[in-house]
């Protein structure tokens, strides 16, 4: 446990705490002997000279001063560095998640990191102060009184020691309940926090299609499944916990009547006895509280489990010497890729190139690859087997910081952060001018966008953009992309319905763009697979044909079939609409 807490503190911050640590176990060795003082001293007090504990007490009186200032310190320690281990733990992480691939950020994975942020690093944050001191005060004081005990009688102390292994044991087992049972049902809170946030997402398509019931439903199972876990915890943790807290005390009694018997045999002395009693009465609570210690340590372990999961995570290798790239070509050459190391290539042997100055339409039936292969070129992810190039330099061997700079993606699902509309398009320049700005928002028709808003650049989007249209996000984000003036540019053109406007915008925006830059454009469109130099036709992760727009419709293959269906699907759709 405190090696799973120093892995996920890292090397260069382990230092304090072990000190902390250290310094905590020293502290309740101190104060075991303080305790052990107390036998001689009573002893003398309650025997037949008790001038005798002049001596003892003086030397009880400096260990207890010498005990005060170093818990004294241990607590100022242990305060400074638990209040270091949360900063610690989110600059780790925060660290370590901006090295990892774009493609480890799923749904799943966000909502994991949020509880890992919170609930994992407060649990760790506990360990010092809250949790870790109370359980070595329990174990290491009793340990080192009852060492001492046995230089004043060994039977009583071996007695004592003869409780421990039992102790230990029953300890062991009702941590275990606890840790096992917090694990568990910390699987379905997870489940039910993100059944909780699917069902505030899909409220639209709940209602829609009269779902609301039927959501409700797996919502109300996980609750459920929720539920039953902390019912199970509670019901297998608090038995165990009794279980021990009766142990102790049954200990207790049994010594207690060890040294009766002794006493009364007359081979131990009636006020030795007593003052062996008051000693081992005073471990009684502190050991009897343990169990609740060591099963907070094991929840936080549990905690830190989750911690070092996603430290382990392995972030994207990074070249010890970067290449730049030389030039803006993209090349996949003989790209093969797969989500998971088990599954089907959802890339097989792909091979295709784009020229800088050309608009290349990457085409292809739903599930065929187009998103990967963008993912693949940022380097969300890497190709299992095969080279993906730019500029004739691998993107593994380019650098994620150059590599940010040369390639700009604008998905479907574009992401606006809670700010002004000017915030959102200088994220990809801080730094740039308001004529700049204007440039950008002409050439992406943002221009029309800001013209019919009262505040103009200074409109908040709300969180995740929400206070704009799909095609508004859309230029935003095409206008953010313009900014970066990155040499290579993908476009996933929406797949919804958007109006003619903004269809027509998209396709002439990616062809202003590929006059001096590479642009790859997921393409759904008819209009904009005309308006491409190239055509690289994917079907099921393969590249089924490619090449000039007008050379592939008239050989009449795949990709012809493909664009005639759409324009009667098209066709369909505009004849459809309300007069
Ligand atoms: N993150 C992911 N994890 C696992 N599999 C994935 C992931 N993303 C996509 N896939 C799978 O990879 C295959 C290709 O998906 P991809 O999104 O690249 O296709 P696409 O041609 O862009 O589809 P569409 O036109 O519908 O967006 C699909 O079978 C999909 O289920």
């Amino acid at each position: 446990m405190i090696r799973s807490f120093l892995r996920a503190l890292g090397p260069e911050r382990s230092g304090p705490v072990r000190a902390s640590l250290a310094l905590t176990a020293l502290v309740s060795a101190v104060q075991g002997v303080v305790f052990a003082l107390l036998v001689p001293v009573l002893a003398a007090l309650l025997g037949p000279t008790p001038s005798a504990a002049v001596p003892w007490t003086l030397l009880l009186l400096s260990v207890t001063a010498l005990y005060a200032l170093l818990r004294a310190a241990g607590l100022f320690l242990n305060f400074r560095v638990g209040g270091s281990i949360s900063r610690a733990l989110h600059h780790r992480l925060g660290d370590h998640v901006v090295r990892l691939p774009l493609g480890w950020f799923t749904g799943a994975r966000v909502g994991e990191l949020s509880r890992v942020a919170t609930d994992g690093v407060s649990r760790a944050t506990n360990v010092p102060v809250h949790i870790y001191p109370p359980l070595v005060d329990a174990v290491v004081t009793p340990l080192v009184a009852v060492l001492a005990l046995s230089l004043w009688d060994w039977r009583v102390a071996l007695a004592c020691a003869a409780c421990a292994p039992v102790l230990w044991a029953v300890f062991s087992l009702a941590g275990r309940a606890v840790g096992r049972n917090d694990a568990a049902r910390d699987a379905v809170t997870d489940e039910a926090a993100g059944r909780v946030l699917e069902y505030a997402r899909a409220q639209t398509v709940l209602r829609a299609f009269g779902g609301v019931e039927r959501g409700h439903a797996r919502l109300d199972a996980a609750l459920a499944a929720e539920h039953a876990a902390s019912r199970r915890l509670l019901l297998r943790a608090v038995p165990a916990l009794l279980g021990y807290s009766f142990a102790v005390r049954l200990s207790f009694g049994l010594v207690l009547v060890y040294a009766v018997l002794l006493a009364l045999g007359g081979t131990l002395d009636a006020p030795l006895a007593v003052a062996l009693l008051v000693l081992v009465a005073r471990f009684v609570q502190p050991l009897a509280g343990a169990a609740d210690q060591g099963a907070a340590l094991r929840m936080a372990g549990n905690g830190l489990g989750r911690i070092n999961a996603v430290l382990d995570a392995r972030p994207l290798p990074e070249p010890e010497t970067p290449v730049p790239p030389r030039g803006a070509e993209v090349e996949f050459d003989g790209v093969r890729f797969g989500y998971t190391d088990d599954g089907p290539p959802v890339l097989d042997g792909v091979s295709f190139r784009a020229e800088p100055g050309t608009l290349t339409a990457l085409v292809g039936p739903s599930g065929s690859g187009k998103t990967t292969v963008a993912r693949l070129l940022a380097r969300f992810h890497d190709a299992d087997v095969g080279s993906v190039r730019i500029g004739g330099v691998d993107v593994r061997s380019i650098g994620s910081e150059v590599l940010a700079e040369h390639v700009s993606v604008v998905f479907q699902d574009v992401y606006l952060f809670d700010a002004s509309i000017a915030d959102n398009v200088r994220l990809a320049d801080p730094g740039a001018a308001q004529e700049d700005l204007d440039r950008v928002a002409a050439a992406s028709g943002l221009d029309s966008v800001l013209a019919a808003l009262p505040d103009g650049w200074d409109t908040r989007v709300g969180e995740g953009g929400t206070a704009l249209s799909g095609g508004q996000k859309q230029r935003v984000s095409i206008a953010r992309a313009l900014l970066k003036d990155a040499p290579v540019i993908v476009l996933d053109e929406a797949s919804a319905a958007l109006d003619a406007e903004n269809e027509a915008l998209v396709t002439a925006t990616a062809r202003t763009l590929s006059r001096d830059r590479t642009v790859l454009v997921i393409a759904h469109r008819p209009a904009t697979v005309a308006a491409a130099d190239r055509v690289v036709f994917l079907d099921g992760g393969r590249v089924a044909e490619q090449g000039r727009p007008g050379e592939l419709l008239a050989h009449g293959g795949r990709h012809a079939e493909f664009v005639r269906a759409r324009e009667r699907a098209e066709g369909w759709r505009l004849s459809a609409e309300p007069a």
